[in-house]
């Protein structure tokens, strides 16, 4: 069968917005008028039909980032019918990694401002990480509805903070509970609505007195896209009737290219402006093949290989959420990047090198999923049963394997210890854990070798509260958890040399493992590697990944106070072996003693996770703000002035920013307002490195 929409007609999107600027509702909205749902859900009635799971709709905010399919007929009919597909990203902080693999997959994104709030530092955050990605991008201006809403402040923030071309094609009329509709400055024309909530709407003429203000901001338009068609400015200023079709053109071109943000505007609760937004999503937003190839690696031969949007090149796509569903089990979303696939035939995962069976494809919808038989180019799926495969892997034609660029993921910065209520819920809890980790490569579970107590571990308080609530919701797991701790990590300083020998000789056969290696810094963020230098097979090939295993051990806690160890590379590069004594187990061993000896040696030092923080203080509080930041062990970074307020950047120990919303509430009166992210591991003063160890237990060495 031919795909059913030319490539040219799809459209991956993300919706990316601060927290309460109206994403879900947004994203109800176009469901709605795409016809996917018959009934508009609100979010405040726990209705809403992306926030699906349980703990979202109760909390109101979207965690988990879904797929949702659905078709547009296009502006003007310019693009017959355009397939668009949703990927939901959440607004939390502490759920960045969500917004960066949903940036990774998406080909443009719609940001969502509030027309009060405007740029707030979270959509900031998200904004950069979307230039890093080179992600095209529009922005929405929503709630032009609420007492407050300020267009032109919300595009003066945009500039400010933002610093990107950001260019109007519409302008409201009105604001507040004077909103009433948009002038469209491509078509210079406004939709004009006659009810509070968006069903009787008329297309009109500018009224007079915006005519001015329009024709300005038509120039300003016209001005930045004239450097992808320099005839559009000639023909303007010589009062030259000029194609829509042309304009519409040169703001895709602009768009794609990253020179230019397109602004819209509405309020997606009264229904207005959505199914503009909808028309700018398939005029502007890229089409899979309107972005670059994405890059790839050859594992056979490690050279780098691009894949084409193309149905014509052999098949790739990208795993990029592994969810549980309760009625399908495991289901795997990804992003088709190139080829064609039909359900039932095998590909090859090439990162793990394990074939799987493709066995049932669903499309997802935001309520409801549909079995298809076949994926193509630039599609969003979610593939039924796949057993090896975990967020990141590359799916490829076997015949022509490819490992497709992936996404790097941050080390989880905060700890808790859990323990099922009941005894019998102990095995329940351990394979629900792993089944969580496998979903979510952020989240990790392991055993603390110090106190033997489980652990899990996450990138801040919410996303450990959210796992430990899912346990007892889709796992039935009733879990008792501790208070959450940094998750410290440890490393080496120096470079050391290390010879360790274990044998023992007890009644029948012995044991013999003889190793040689160096252990030295690895640089910051690449983790552990190990290489094998065994030269003349003093050390016979079959034993050389146990060395490897018993290192990996070794690794989970280290020498300094028991936590994991990161960023060293191990030289596996002599040793000996005996002709009988010989075992995997033994050189297992000989490696995690060899390594935990050189640790010792090599200047090993604990390491603690610094956040980036962000707080947004009226002007008389900034004195007292300052000071506890510092008194935190906070660096300033720098410090901006906002309307009435200053924003606050600095760097701060997490072990430091535990209670800090309380605090910060009760030292501006409630007033200030912070976010914060991890920005790096750092070693920890002497003194307070001392008194932790003294916590764990363990004498310092
Ligand atoms: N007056 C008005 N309220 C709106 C508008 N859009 C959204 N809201 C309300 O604002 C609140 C937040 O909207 P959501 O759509 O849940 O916001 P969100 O960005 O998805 O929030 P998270 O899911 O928490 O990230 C809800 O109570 C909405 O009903 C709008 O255009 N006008």
């Amino acid at each position: 069968m031919p795909r059913k929409t030319p490539l040219k007609d799809v459209r991956n999107i993300g919706i990316m917005a601060h927290i309460d600027a109206g994403k879900t509702t947004t994203t109800e909205r176009i469901l709605y008028y795409t016809g996917v749902n018959y009934k508009i859900g609100e979010t405040h009635d726990g209705t809403a039909t992306m926030d699906w799971m349980a703990q979202e709709q109760e909390r109101g905010i979207t965690i988990t980032s879904a797929a949702t399919t659905c078709f547009w007929k296009g502006s003007k009919n310019q693009f017959p019918s355009t397939r668009i597909n949703i990927i939901d990203t959440p607004g939390h902080v502490d759920f960045t990694v969500e917004v960066q693999r949903s940036l990774r997959v998406l080909d443009g994104s719609v940001t969502v401002l509030c027309a009060k709030g405007g740029v707030e530092p979270q959509s900031e955050t998200v904004w950069r990480q979307a230039d890093e990605y080179k992600v095209p991008r529009m922005i929405y201006v929503n709630k032009m509805d609420i007492m407050g809403a300020d267009f032109y402040n919300v595009l003066h923030m945009i500039h400010d903070r933002l610093k990107c071309n950001a260019v109007p094609i519409q302008l409201p009329i009105g604001a507040e509970d004077t909103f009433k509709g948009i002038i469209d400055l491509v078509e210079m024309d406004a939709d004009v609505y006659y009810d509070e909530m968006g069903k009787d709407m008329r297309v009109e003429e500018i009224p007079a007195d915006m005519m001015d203000l329009a024709n300005e901001y038509r120039e300003k338009l016209l001005d930045a896209v004239s450097m992808f068609d320099d005839s559009i400015m000639e023909d303007y200023l010589e009062g030259k009737e000029i194609d829509q079709k042309r304009i519409r053109k040169a703001i895709r071109m602009a768009t794609i290219e990253n020179e230019m943000v397109p602004v819209v505007c509405g309020t997606s609760y009264r229904n207005k402006g959505v199914q503009k937004l909808l028309d700018a999503i398939v005029d502007y937003m890229p089409a899979p093949d309107d972005v670059p190839a994405i890059k790839g690696t050859n594992p056979k031969t490690d050279e780098e290989e691009d894949r084409h949007p193309s149905d014509d090149e052999p098949f790739s796509a990208l795993a990029f959420k592994i969810m549980t569903d309760p009625y399908v089990g495991r289901l795997s979303f990804f992003r088709v990047y190139s080829g064609h696939l039909t359900t039932g035939s095998s590909v090859l995962n090439s990162v793990k090198n394990q074939k799987e069976r493709m066995g049932r494809i669903l499309q997802m919808h935001a309520n409801h999923r549909e079995d298809i038989e076949e994926v193509w180019a630039g599609d969003i799926a979610a593939a039924v049963g796949l057993k090896n495969t975990t967020t990141g892997d590359t799916l490829c034609d076997e015949k022509a394997p490819v490992i497709l660029e992936s996404m790097d993921f941050p080390e989880p910065v905060i700890r808790v210890a859990i323990e099922p209520k009941t005894k019998a819920g102990q095995e329940k809890m351990g394979l629900a854990l792993v089944k969580l980790a496998e979903e979510d490569p952020t989240f990790k579970t392991y055993t603390d070798e110090e106190t033997g107590q489980t652990i899990i571990a996450g990138m801040g308080e919410l996303h450990l509260e959210i796992i430990v609530d899912r346990l007892l919701r889709e796992f039935k797991v009733e879990a008792n958890v501790g208070a959450p701790q940094v998750a410290y990590k440890e490393t080496v300083r120096k470079k050391v040399d290390q010879e360790t020998k274990y044998k023992r000789q007890s009644g029948g056969s012995g044991q013999y493992g003889h190793v040689k290696i160096t252990v030295e810094p690895n640089e910051s963020g690449k983790g552990y590697e190990f290489v094998n230098a065994v030269v003349g097979g003093a050390i016979p090939k079959e034993f050389i990944p146990a060395v490897d295993a018993g290192i990996q051990g070794a690794l989970q806690s280290g020498v300094v106070a028991g936590f994991p160890v990161v960023d060293v590379k191990v030289t596996l590069y002599d040793g000996s072996y005996h002709e009988v004594d010989s075992s995997e187990m033994a050189f297992k061993i000989a490696g995690s003693m060899a390594f935990k000896e050189a640790c010792r040696k090599a200047d090993p030092v604990l390491l603690e996770p610094i956040m980036k923080v962000s707080v947004i203080v009226p002007d008389e509080y900034l004195g007292t703000v300052i000071g506890d930041l510092t008194s935190r062990r906070g660096q300033i970074q720098g410090q901006e002035a906002r309307p009435g307020a200053q924003q606050v950047d600095a760097l701060v120990p997490l072990a430091n920013m535990f209670g800090y919303a309380t605090d910060l509430r009760s030292n501006t009166q409630g007033r200030g307002q912070y976010t914060m992210e991890p920005h790096s591991y750092a070693e920890i003063p002497k003194s307070i490195r001392d008194k932790i160890v003294e916590e764990r237990g363990k004498k310092a060495d």
